[in-house]
């Protein structure tokens, strides 16, 4: 299942994105907004995020203005490896390099059809382990 959350600004290219799942039989659940009501991104990021991180799915798409706002406040919870794409290439290599678990997208950077493109291409990615894992280790055990 992919859990996806939006704000106000990406609520529409969101909306592309569950037309794509349900046309393609892909599990999703929409944790809001569910209207398109204007909101602050990173009470959608953190829900989003504070899910994948407690096993309630492995990964998550998340929609705003840019990708980045979303971006910055997913990456603030440990074990979250959030990546804004705005082509497919980056969303190809977020998964097999930097395994990614949430995919950003700025529904004002991307259109529709390169959306779907990247969706589609990040979901199929897998992470390559390997020398990338040591990369990610120092990541994640990094203290200040
Ligand atoms: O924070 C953002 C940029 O990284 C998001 O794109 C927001 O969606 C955006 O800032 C919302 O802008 P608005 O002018 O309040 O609609």
């Amino acid at each position: 299942m992919i859990i996806l959350g939006s704000d106000h600004a990406g609520f529409s290219l969101k909306l592309v994105i569950i037309d794509f799942f349900e046309r393609n039989n892909i599990d999703y659940m929409d944790i809001g907004t569910y209207e398109g009501e204007r909101g602050d991104y990173p009470n959608y990021a953190f829900k989003v995020a504070e899910m994948i991180v407690r096993g309630d799915a492995e990964r998550g798409i998340l929609f705003c203005g840019t990708g980045i706002g979303m971006a910055i406040a997913a990456n603030k919870i440990r074990g979250i490896r959030c990546a804004v794409c705005s082509e497919p290439y980056s969303a190809l290599l977020s998964r097999q390099h930097n395994n990614s678990n949430i995919l950003s997208l700025g529904a004002r950077v991307v259109g529709s059809e390169l959306a779907i493109m990247i969706v589609k291409i990040w979901l199929e990615g897998e992470y390559e382990h390997g020398r990338h894992q040591n990369r990610l280790d120092i990541v994640e055990n990094y203290k200040k």
